[in-house]
């Protein structure tokens, strides 16, 4: 089995290529970073650590790299060739490698007409919808229906924490042990991947949602407001009381959202968010809080893991997410000079101030409710510098 896989960071070594691995599958790696596809080439393998006590070990084999910017003809061959295709490249980046997924499966369809799933794994609501509405923008209109019938865009539930790497051995990549793959059944042409650790569910949505709006929102929390307070890593962070008050807040705000709106078991989702705290106090992962805060704008986005909880909240219970726009005026005010959307977002803050800052990164109206709770938000966090 032949799997190809975008993005050979450290979900798609330490999460995708792993089960694809285990799975039986060879599988073929697309990135831009020379260095990385180089020596996939040149060792075939790579160990993946589990961050825990014992440190298991597991070694990944049947691996390879393309270089998608210097040998795009041999992306296109293994598409039209592939029996999966994933990604996990970061949502920004999904429009741009659309054209050559276009391409591999406008090829495939010429010369291999047979069903193929592309999954794209990324931390986003409608990641593989958003990815096919990309490829389809590169394809004639007489094809897009024939393509459409044959080819699924499953969209998809990632969650495993995968801090940045530090190893000597550039393939080597350490991760937590937990580890959650949700599929949406629905979506998928052909015959369902035959692959263990992938849940396959009829309707994404509450699975998708719950696990971004805890996962993400709570990680978000030792992120921004520990950075805020002068913190490095996550684990600084997790250790300060008032940040601990701060995520248990936020996760019973975004928790009551998601009640609200599936009707999960309310004792179940407070043992879920319990696990999740303990995931982010894991002592053998070391996290920045600059790799879990990336991307501040991306982040503040309407239906992203910030506003669209604290706007269901409002919208559900009527209160004030008073935990939340902690959350989101720290993001606000989160500033990274190596982090090209946190430096955009300190310019729109110096040149129109946080309100209308605010209200454009997120799409929210002129003197909505939650304009002016992170108004209020943004006075009461000046005490956890102090
Ligand atoms: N790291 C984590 O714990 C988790 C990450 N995710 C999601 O997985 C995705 C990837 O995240 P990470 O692996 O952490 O990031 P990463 O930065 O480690 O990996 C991204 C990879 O994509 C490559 N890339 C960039 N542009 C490309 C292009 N045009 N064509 C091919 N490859 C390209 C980069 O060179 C890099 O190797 C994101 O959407 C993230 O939200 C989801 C769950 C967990
Ligand atoms: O990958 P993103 O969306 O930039 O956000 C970082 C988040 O993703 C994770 O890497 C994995 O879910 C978390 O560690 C963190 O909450």
């Amino acid at each position: 089995m032949q799997a190809v896989h975008f993005g050979a960071g450290n979900i798609g070594r330490g999460f995708i290529g792993a089960l694809l691995y285990q799975a039986d599958y060879h599988t073929k790696f697309v990135d831009v970073n020379d260095r990385v596809i180089e020596e996939l080439n040149n060792k075939q393998q790579y160990n993946v650590i589990l961050a825990a006590e014992n440190k298991e070990q597991l070694t990944v084999k049947n691996v390879s790299g393309l270089n998608s910017m210097q040998n795009p003809e041999a992306v296109v061959s293994a598409i039209e060739k592939a029996d999966i295709v994933t990604t996990a490249v970061g949502p920004n980046v999904l429009p741009i490698i659309a054209e050559l997924i276009a391409k591999g499966l406008r090829a495939r369809l010429a010369s291999n007409p047979t069903a193929l799933n592309v999954i794209a794994c990324e931390n986003m609501v409608g990641g593989s919808t958003l990815l096919k509405e990309k490829v389809m923008d590169h394809v004639p209109a007489d094809e897009q229906e024939k393509m459409a019938a044959l080819f699924g865009f499953p969209d998809a539930a990632v969650d495993r924490i995968v801090p940045n790497q530090v190893n000597e051995d550039l393939l080597e990549v350490s991760v937590e042990p937990y580890y959650e793959w949700v599929v949406d059944r629905s979506m998928i042409r052909g015959e369902v991947p035959e692959i263990d650790g992938i849940t396959f569910v009829e309707d994404l949505t509450p699975y998708i949602e719950r696990k971004l709006f805890t996962v993400n929102t709570g990680h978000a929390v030792p992120a921004y407001i520990g950075h805020y307070m002068g913190y490095n890593t996550i684990n600084e962070a997790m250790h300060d009381e008032k940040v601990l008050e701060i995520l248990r807040g936020t996760l019973n705000e975004s928790g009551e959202a998601l009640i609200q709106t599936y009707g999960f078991d309310r004792g179940e989702h407070q043992t879920y968010i319990n696990k999740i705290i303990g995931r982010f106090q894991n002592p053998y992962i070391s996290d920045e809080v600059t790799r879990v805060g990336r991307g501040p704008i991306r982040k503040l986005g309407a239906k992203d893991r910030l506003i669209r909880p604290a706007s269901v909240y409002l919208e559900t219970t009527g209160k004030e997410p008073v935990f939340l726009a902690k959350t989101i005026a720290a993001a606000l005010s989160y500033k990274n000079e190596e982090d090209a959307e946190a430096v955009e977002l300190q310019e729109k803050v110096a040149q129109f101030g946080y309100e209308k800052a605010l209200q454009d990164v997120s799409e929210l109206e002129t003197g909505s409710a939650l304009v002016e709770s992170v108004g209020k938000q943004l006075k009461e966090i000046e005490q956890l510098k102090g």
